[in-house]
């Protein structure tokens, strides 16, 4: 089995599209299987259901209009039913060319759902089959229910597949349907159908109920599965199938006898398209695509990284067109912030670095997660904040706000060593606290408080996180203006920082 190629089929559109609450629009639907085939290279699509509804048809039909223009009709699948030739007759109508035809591979599903005998079903199989070929369709077919039918009815599994491969299909498809199997079953069950029948295209089609969907899929090719059936995000019906990403990265890494044509740069874009057509979120933890997988936030190891790039695996993020970060919060240290600043192009010199390390770590203590973007506007305060001479300190404040009552604010200021405290209401919280501001100066100080003619709060411009509020005021002494800013996670003391850096400038 040395190079052995797989074929990798996506079933995105068919099996994804169950995933609870999902539906694609046939601009969608197309949409993804261009990206699919073109961009991502895989080997076959099943595109939906027979018989599910207008919409289905009318997707499918783009499709097949397209792959029809592009010479790659063969690589549309969908699925079918043994149901008398109305789902022959809905592929004809949609144009599509090969049916994944849905039988029973458990004694269980035939007796209990179809109500037939092993006999009665093969025949209405076989008639199927020979109808779908009259029509140039060719015919791969579904065992439902397969794994269980391994534990409980291998006699009937075994008596089926004596009968299909004597019949004209293409490949045989091998569901673990409800996401059952073990890693040792899967090895087990597909070594056993794989010495059997020797020459047969075997799928493996694994479900993710046990979170060992990609463990199961890696145990099936080891077993000599010839195909596997994947989604993107791992969509899919209950907890969604085996995820294309995993397992290309596992095939990639660990199987390297293996063949695959897939395109794992395009991984990444795939999801995020898909992503944004479902609804379906991507979790940030999930591996290759997650939006955390590739980002450093433990300072130690930012710290081996700038050494010798010593926590780094084989999952480079540039294989996936992505890019590693280091995060910046509690847990940073000064290397996250030197590695963010080098992409920023910015340089800090040790004493700075180890002031904007502090601010990021306070502001992480506070739950907030600081985004690369608010980088810039941090640095530039502590560095201003730093270069004022602090004669006046805002020391401690209370901010009073309670419903039916006016607003109100304790102030306690150090002026010069010297600790004043005045109390005022106002029309919001600022106010108050600019009110009880005032007061203070008109006792203690001869100098006029500047006129506050403009007050605006922003989240810093490009800033992805919701860590910061930049509070822009500008003031009027006399007849000269001039802005203060101030930056914190809470909005009014982002004002009173920006009013503080006021008092210690006039
Ligand atoms: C493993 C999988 O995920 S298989 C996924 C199969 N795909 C889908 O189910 C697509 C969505 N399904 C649908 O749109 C609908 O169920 C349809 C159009 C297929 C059928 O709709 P309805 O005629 O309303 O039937 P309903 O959904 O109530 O029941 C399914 C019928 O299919 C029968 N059936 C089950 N498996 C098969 C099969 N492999 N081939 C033919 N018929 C089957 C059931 O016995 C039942 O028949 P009954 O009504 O005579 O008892």
């Amino acid at each position: 089995m040395i190079g052995r190629k797989i074929e990798i089929m996506d079933t995105t559109l068919r099996d994804g599209e169950q995933t609870s609450g999902v539906s694609f629009s046939v601009s969608e639907k197309l949409t993804i299987a261009k990206l699919l085939l073109e961009e991502l290279k895989v080997d076959r699509l099943e595109i939906a259901s027979a018989r599910v509804s207008e919409g289905e048809l009318q997707a499918v039909k783009k499709i097949t209009s397209w792959a029809l223009e592009q010479k790659c009709l063969n690589k549309i699948e969908v699925l079918t039913f043994v149901d008398g030739g109305k789902s022959i007759d809905w592929m004809i109508d949609a144009g599509a060319k090969v049916q994944n035809l849905l039988t029973k591979g458990s004694l269980n599903h035939l007796t209990h759902q179809l109500k037939k005998t092993p006999a009665q079903h093969f025949a209405d199989i076989k008639a199927n089959i020979e109808l779908a070929a009259t029509h140039d369709i060719k015919t791969n077919v579904y065992l439902e229910d397969w794994s269980n039918g391994m534990r409980n009815s291998k006699e009937y599994v075994f008596e089926y597949l004596d009968f299909l491969t004597a019949q004209k299909t293409e490949r045989v498809l091998l569901p673990d349907t409800l996401g059952i199997l073990t890693h040792d079953e899967t090895f087990k069950f597909i070594t056993e159908v794989r010495e059997k029948y020797p020459t047969t295209h075997f799928d493996f089609h694994g479900h993710n109920d046990y979170d060992l969907g990609v463990a199961n899929v890696m145990e099936a090719i080891k077993a000599g599965a010839n195909g596997l059936h994947l989604t993107i995000n791992g969509m899919g019906e209950r907890a969604g199938n085996a995820p294309m990403a995993s397992v290309i990265a596992v095939i990639n890494d660990f199987l390297k006898d293996v063949k695959i044509t897939v395109n794992e740069k395009a991984l990444n874009k795939v999801s995020k398209l898909v992503e944004t057509f479902s609804g379906f979120r991507i979790p940030v933890n999930k591996p290759v695509v997650g939006a955390n997988v590739f980002t450093q936030t433990a300072g130690i190891h930012a710290d081996g990284d700038n050494k010798n790039n010593l926590y780094f695996n084989d999952l480079m993020p540039e294989r996936f067109g992505r890019k590693r970060k280091y995060a910046l919060g509690k847990t940073s240290g000064k290397a996250n912030i030197q590695k963010n600043l080098q992409d920023l192009g910015l340089s800090l010199n040790d004493e700075e670095l180890k002031k904007v390390t502090q601010r990021i770590i306070e502001l992480g203590d506070k739950k907030e997660v600081v985004s690369q973007e608010d980088l810039p506007y941090i640095i530039s305060d502590v560095l201003d904040s730093d270069a004022i001479e602090k004669r006046v300190v805002v020391e401690n404040y209370v901010l009073g706000h309670a419903k039916g009552m006016k607003p109100s604010t304790t102030l306690q200021l150090i002026v010069e060593g010297v600790q004043y405290e005045a109390h005022a209401q106002g029309d919001g919280q600022f106010d108050a606290f600019m009110n009880a501001l005032k007061k203070l100066y008109k006792t203690h100080s001869k100098k006029d408080l500047p006129k506050l003619i403009d007050y605006a709060v922003r989240i810093p411009p490009g800033s992805h996180s919701d860590a910061l509020c930049e509070t822009i005021i500008t003031w009027k002494l006399e007849e000269k203006e001039f802005i203060t800013r101030g930056l914190d996670s809470d909005q009014t003391v982002s004002a009173i920082k920006a009013t503080e850096k006021m008092l210690n400038i006039i």
